[in-house]
């Protein structure tokens, strides 16, 4: 086919008027002949058109100008767009059987895990972050992960212009976006292997489950993973890889998870539950308890764990199923050792609030059904869900969580606030005597739930007695989790819910014992584990039930202030001012020696206030202005030290702590032990005296008389508001 010929036949009197005159004067005078358009017009079927004409003009002047055929010109472009054209399908056809024949692939849908394992892979990927064609995604930091403490500190320290106070206004901007392949074809190396990767995305018609509500579309995404060769091992290696990546430090961490909404819910398994943190481990030996209660939880749970146990409890009949009832008054430790039992077995825990409004039992069922098989659910203060029995009396007016409350008095009060037309007609005595100007938030939103429930078009909410028995071991129900109740009424229970078989193990929290207040203390005081950073929580997956004591250093700083942490210029000029404050065993801590153990002389309150004075950092500005004050009056080791500080920033760490020997820390507690009746507090609260002395042992010591006779004052309602004087 020759364009050439073609085209000189469709234009002949343009092509003469090329090749003959070497001008064209309509292209000259910018306006064609009329013999030019009556030629054109029908052929193209246009009259007039802008684009012909420009094209006519364009052709004239590559044809004159140029001094080249535009004919050829437009014979090599169709050429190449044929060429092109025939050796994409060519491609496409050889690809595919490239495919078939010679390349294994995997599709991960991203309705499983896989797909976030290899996602959050990828985007660890250098290669494939400098990709050209990316999604990005936002990725914000969780409460635990790791902070880069010098970009924080010096950010912070321009920001604020003194350096005193940490601000976070800027986090968000911070935190650097996510970038993962975009959809679309992508290639990788891995292990020396050749990948593609398909990101693919397609929406999908979704019919609601139960029928209920508009039906509607749902994108799914998904990866195909191929690799060159007729097995598929190296992409199942390559996911295994990835799975691996995404849970390296998993043995370090607990994940807790919730019901998702209601909305996603109705998609069931993975859709069922969703990840509300990923908190670091909590020690077991973080956990004060008898030692006996803990091994006895501890050994029931690893053996029921076992993988031998499923055999023992299929060959005897026997549903496997463990649970305990954690039951003792609030503060004492019922979550804390759930946490710390999680930890200890690397189990995801799974939190169900059974107050939960939107939460049906038909829905706890589903929750049930897609656990995974080891897990630890967790059904907390159980008897504040109003659990009834379906013949008992009162829940035919509290089948719900919502209708029944945590005391007596309230139940009876809600009884009488039935907000119904009917019941108010039958008891308008009870209706009239409540007025509801006493009413509580609390009460208020029982009767917003009560509404929500009733105006569900007949759909029955909340949770009864025997929706939670059916979910925990009925028919249908899991196996292979454990199951935690917790509770600080345990005889306000069922018993149906506590008979053996559904709770295998009691445990009885109390309020401290003196051994228990000792334990606390060295707790609250004892080194910290510098593992990942001096700020860092102790992160131990180490289930030691006692932890011995080891020398330590006490930090005398609150770690988190910038004065600590900003350059060594800054710590030059704060942090040494606060260690001139402290006693005078503080040369020896500033030179990085752990001094001899002193004996500690508890009636000296003065000297050991001086010890333990609050440190400076607490109050940054008022330390600067001191510091500013004292001048040159600095004693020549501190002054020796400030030139070290400027010199090395590593110092400062080691020049802000002072150290208590682990003999002194044991007699400080043993001391404050002394001073704590027995039964009368709860871990938690004794934890929040401490916890506001954190740095200051001694302190504590000195005010924890005033603390408990303060405490059992108020204990005793006869103070009032006297928490906030007695902290
Ligand atoms: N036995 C304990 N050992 C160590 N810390 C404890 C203990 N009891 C309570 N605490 C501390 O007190 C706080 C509250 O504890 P936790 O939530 O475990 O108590 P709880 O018994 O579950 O309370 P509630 O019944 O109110 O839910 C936590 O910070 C925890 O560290």
């Amino acid at each position: 086919m020759d364009f050439s010929s073609i085209i000189r036949g469709a234009l002949p009197t343009l092509v003469t008027n090329s090749s003959t005159h070497g001008t064209n004067t309509s292209a000259e005078k910018g306006l064609p002949d009329s013999l030019f358009f009556d030629t054109l017009s029908p052929l193209l079927g246009f009259h007039f058109n802008p684009l012909v004409k420009l094209f006519i003009i364009l052709y004239n002047l590559v044809g004159n100008r140029l001094g080249i055929d535009p004919t050829y010109i437009l014979t090599v472009a169709g050429l190449f767009w044929a060429a092109n054209k025939v050796l994409t399908q060519l491609y496409v056809a050889l690809y595919g059987l490239a495919r078939q024949h010679f390349m294994a692939s995997i599709e991960v849908s991203n309705s499983d895990d896989i797909y976030f394992h290899m996602i959050k892979w990828l985007a660890s990927q250098p290669k494939m972050v400098n990709s050209r064609s990316l999604t990005a995604e936002t990725a914000s930091k969780g409460a635990w992960e790791e902070e880069d403490e010098s970009e924080l500190t010096s950010s912070l320290v321009s920001a604020s212009g003194s350096g005193v106070f940490l601000n976070f206004s800027n986090q968000e901007a911070k935190a650097p976006p996510r970038f993962t392949p975009a959809l679309g074809l992508h290639s990788f190396w891995f292990r020396g292997r050749y990948f593609q990767l398909h990101r693919k995305q397609e929406s999908l018609f979704e019919p609601l489950a139960g029928g209920h509500g508009i039906p509607r579309f749902k994108d799914k995404e998904s990866l195909v993973l191929s690799c060159f060769g007729r097995s598929p091992e190296p992409i199942k290696l390559l996911l295994q890889h990835a799975k691996e990546q995404y849970y390296v430090d998993h043995q370090a961490k607990t994940i807790v998870r919730r019901p998702a909404p209601q909305a996603l819910r109705r998609y069931g398994h993975r859709h069922s539950w969703q990840q509300v943190a990923n908190r670091p481990v909590r020690p077991m030996q973080t956990v004060v308890l008898d030692e006996e209660q803990k091994i006895r939880v501890l050994s029931d749970m690893n053996e029921y764990l076992h993988p031998a146990t499923p055999r023992w409890y299929a060959n005897r009949g026997i549903p496997l199923r463990r649970g305990y009832l954690f039951h003792g008054p609030p503060g004492t430790g019922k979550t804390s050792l759930s946490f710390a039992l999680a930890g200890v077995f690397g189990l995801d825990i799974y939190v169900i609030s059974l107050l939960d409004p939107t939460l049906t039992e038909e829905d706890l069922l589903g929750l049930f059904t897609s656990l995974p098989r080891r897990c630890v659910v967790l059904l907390e203060d159980i008897d504040t869900a109003g659990l009834k029995r379906a013949d008992d009396p009162a829940s035919s007016s509290s089948s719900s969580p919502s209708s029944s409350s945590s005391s007596d008095d309230d139940d009876k009060e809600s009884e009488g606030r039935q907000d119904d037309d009917s019941k108010e007609k039958k008891s308008p005595k009870k209706s009239k005597n409540h007025n509801k100007r006493d009413w509580k938030v609390s009460d208020l939103a029982r009767e917003l739930k009560r509404a929500g429930n009733n105006s569900d078009s007949g759909e029955k909410k909340g949770i009864s007695l025997s929706g939670l028995l059916n979910a925990i071991d009925g028919v249908a129900s899991h196996e292979g989790r454990v199951l935690i109740m917790t509770t600080n009424k345990p005889e306000a229970l069922d018993e149906a819910l506590i008979r053996p078989g559904r709770v295998d193990l009691q445990i009885a929290f109390t309020n401290a014992s003196q051994e228990q207040a000792r334990e606390l203390f060295v707790r609250i005081y004892e080194p910290e584990n510098t593992k990942g950073g001096s700020r860092s929580f102790p992160i131990s997956v180490s289930d030691h039930l006692s932890s011995p004591l080891t020398p330590l250093t006490l930090s005398s700083e609150p770690p988190p202030t910038p004065l600590s942490l900003s350059s060594d210029k800054d710590s030059s000029v704060t942090d040494v001012s606060g260690i001139t404050e402290i006693g005078d065993d503080d040369d020896a801590a500033t030179d990085g020696k752990i001094p001899a153990p002193a004996p500690l002389d508890l009636t000296d309150t003065a000297a050991a206030a001086k010890r333990d004075a609050i440190p400076t950092g607490r109050f940054p500005l008022e330390q600067q202005q001191q510091q500013h004050q004292r001048g040159h009056h600095h004693r020549p080791n501190q002054r020796r030290h400030e030139e070290q500080t400027k010199t090395t920033k590593t110092t400062t760490t080691r020049t802000t702590t002072t150290t208590i020997h682990p003999a002194e820390l044991a007699h400080l507690a043993a001391q404050f032990a002394a001073r704590i009746p027995p039964g009368q507090f709860s871990p938690a609260e004794l934890q929040g005296f401490l916890l506001k002395r954190k740095k200051t042992p001694r302190r504590a010591l000195e005010e924890v008389d005033a603390w408990v006779a303060g405490m059992l004052a108020q204990k005793a309602g006869k103070t009032r508001g006297l928490s906030l004087s007695v902290q």
